[in-house]
């Protein structure tokens, strides 16, 4: 479940009056994700996305995260648009938290990746990236390489209950990562959380991203990294080459990597899973009892994390210079 704040009938009818969009027909808790609370708000009107920003999400962002979604529609990306109130605001206050309106976006997300899947989302990745090259705002990345050893000390050792020796892994593969990560490749918005759950489908045509509460300004490969991480691995922990290849390729007809971001990709790829398995881990030991929300396997990320260390070259990941 990922409704943290229940709100009361009354409350949504009131907070329809500073919007154009209807009187309230229902109001659905959607059981998926794990940030925020997410309704689906059905009006006179039609369907939209009711969305109230839990702890996790800084206020201060928000505008960066909302601009940027009106920055990608504005320019024929397919995702979310947030609904402006009739004061021209999109942002708003709803039961004591931060919430907003989005469009509803049509389509599923995939349970089963296949390769076309992997090729559609290169395109859009570039596309995006492109897009974004004239959004003004910005927003650093809080979990990059400094922000991963904020959440390693966090986890205070506590890799030990996953996994014996995990620790002295996390420690290593942190320094390796702190002294080696490029510091001059192409810079721009990434959207930075794009699995699965946040790509949605039409049968084999991708119909939108969701979920741009991650966005932040950074390395434009390290996006294809997550990617990488988190599309192209199958349930036994194997890397398949053919989906790497596909949305690799489909990345570069839009916008050919450099040879220096190339060369990166198995750096990049390692920093992209120590920073899920961190995160997870996170997640995963300080996980209150009985709570709805299942936490994410870390290990899972330990194994793709193994996958990138043994990369001998960049063909290994179906691409060369
Ligand atoms: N604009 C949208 N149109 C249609 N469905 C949406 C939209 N936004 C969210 N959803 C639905 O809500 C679910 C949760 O949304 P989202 O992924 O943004 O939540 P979250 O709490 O930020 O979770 P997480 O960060 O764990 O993915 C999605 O899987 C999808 O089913
Ligand atoms: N996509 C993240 C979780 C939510 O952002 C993960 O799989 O660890």
């Amino acid at each position: 479940m990922a409704v943290y704040t229940e709100v009361p009938d009354d409350e949504v009818e009131n907070f329809l009056t500073e919007y154009d969009i209807g009187d309230v027909l229902s109001l659905k808790g959607i059981a998926e994700g794990v940030e925020n609370s997410n309704y689906i708000l059905h009006t006179t009107m039609g369907h939209y996305i009711l969305t109230l920003y839990e702890k996790r999400v800084e206020k201060a962002d928000l505008p960066f995260f909302l601009g940027y979604m009106q920055h990608l529609a504005n320019n024929g990306i397919s995702c979310p648009v947030p609904v402006a109130g009739k004061d021209g605001q999109s942002l708003k206050e709803l039961c004591g938290r931060p919430a907003a309106i989005t469009t509803f976006l049509d389509g599923m997300w995939p349970r089963r990746i296949q390769p076309f899947h992997c090729r559609a989302l290169g395109k859009t990745m570039a596309e995006m990236h492109l897009a974004g090259q004239d959004f003004s705002l910005q927003r650093p990345n809080a979990l990059s390489v400094k922000g991963w050893k904020e959440v390693l000390d966090a986890c205070e050792g506590k890799g030990e209950q996953v996994k014996t020796g995990l620790t002295d892994i996390l420690n290593k593969e942190y320094e390796f990562l702190e002294t080696e990560w490029p510091t001059s490749l192409p810079q721009g918005v990434i959207h930075a959380d794009m699995f699965q759950d946040n790509v949605f489908f039409i049968h084999e045509k991708l119909s939108g991203i969701i979920d741009f509460y991650f966005a932040c300004n950074d390395i434009l490969a390290y996006e294809l990294a997550i990617c990488l991480n988190a599309w192209c691995f199958e349930q036994d922990n194997s890397f398949n080459i053919t989906k790497a290849q596909l949305m690799l390729r489909a990345y570069q007809e839009v916008r050919p990597l450099e040879e220096d971001e190339i060369n990166a990709l198995p750096i990049l790829a390692r920093g992209a899973s120590l920073r899920f398995l961190l995160t997870r881990l996170y997640d995963w030991v300080n996980h209150p009892e009985g709570a709805f929300v299942k936490p994410k396997d870390p290990i899972e990320y330990l194994n793709k994390l193994k996958f990138h260390q043994s990369v001998k070259s960049i063909s290994d990941y179906g691409i060369t210079l």
